[in-house]
């Protein structure tokens, strides 16, 4: 399902310390499509796809999936479009540090009518032999997966990741990086990436570059560097 945005706006703030974050953006993002969401530090990435998600409201605007308007939706109605639709990673994996791998992950089944199978799924993610490990024994990156798995087990039609190497060294981040292109490739996901890291942008289909809360540049990219031959 293609994503619309119609001139989403946002403040924050009263009066005189009220700050414009988003001033009026619009595009739209194609199903199975990858987006790299890049800005500087301040330039509204976070609160976009906050917003996306349903974790915020916009002040103004419309986002449209398929033929739903999230805005218009009661709170119930919008729990089932986060659970149905939505898969989110952050940088800080927020992970329940007493459940194992496996657990976490079926923390993400349960939200879903469709999950994918859990044991395979472990398997695509390199942490079969991590299974029954709880998050304080895995490395960064291994707590990357296990977060990424409990986002993807519900299948969602797009999956948010806000910068998702964040806490990451070089290495790891491109085994997280190769690890979503190949969850877009195998499951069709969409996937919303916002990183400040300008390299990342190859590994997309499409580039989303924000300044100030408004769209600069909004291109498609030709051809795509896979994600283990990024470099920066
Ligand atoms: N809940 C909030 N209350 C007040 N101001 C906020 C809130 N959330 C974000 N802001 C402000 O909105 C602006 C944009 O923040 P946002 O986190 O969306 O930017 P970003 O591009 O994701 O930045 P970064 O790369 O540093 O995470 C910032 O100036 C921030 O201080």
């Amino acid at each position: 399902m293609t994503l619309i945005l119609e001139d989403i706006k946002k403040s924050f703030g009263e009066e005189e310390n009220k700050t414009e974050v988003l001033k009026g953006i619009s595009c739209e993002i194609k199903d199975g499509n990858i987006c790299v969401l890049l800005g500087p530090s301040g330039s509204g990435k976070s609160t976009l796809l906050n917003i996306i998600g349903g974790i915020e409201n916009s002040d103004s605007g419309k986002i449209k999936i398929g033929d739903e308007v999230v805005g218009e939706m009661k709170e119930k109605k919008l729990t089932q479009y986060r659970r149905k639709h939505l898969g989110y990673v952050f940088q800080s994996y927020n992970l329940i540090p007493n459940l194992t791998v496996k657990e976490n992950i079926e923390v993400g089944a349960y939200l879903s009518d469709k999950p994918l199978d859990i044991d395979e799924l472990l398997k695509t993610l390199g942490l079969w032999e991590h299974k029954d490990k709880i998050p304080n024994q895995l490395s960064g990156g291994q707590q990357q997966r296990t977060a990424i798995g409990r986002a993807i087990v519900k299948n969602p039609d797009i999956l948010l990741c806000d910068e998702p190497t964040g806490a990451l060294d070089y290495n790891t981040s491109k085994e997280i990086l190769k690890l979503i292109e190949d969850v877009n490739k195998k499951f069709g996901n969409t996937v919303i990436l916002v990183t400040h890291n300008d390299a990342i942008k190859n590994m997309a289909d499409q580039v989303i570059k924000l300044k100030d809360g408004q769209i600069r540049h909004n291109d498609m990219n030709e051809k795509k560097i896979p994600a283990m031959e990024l470099d920066w």
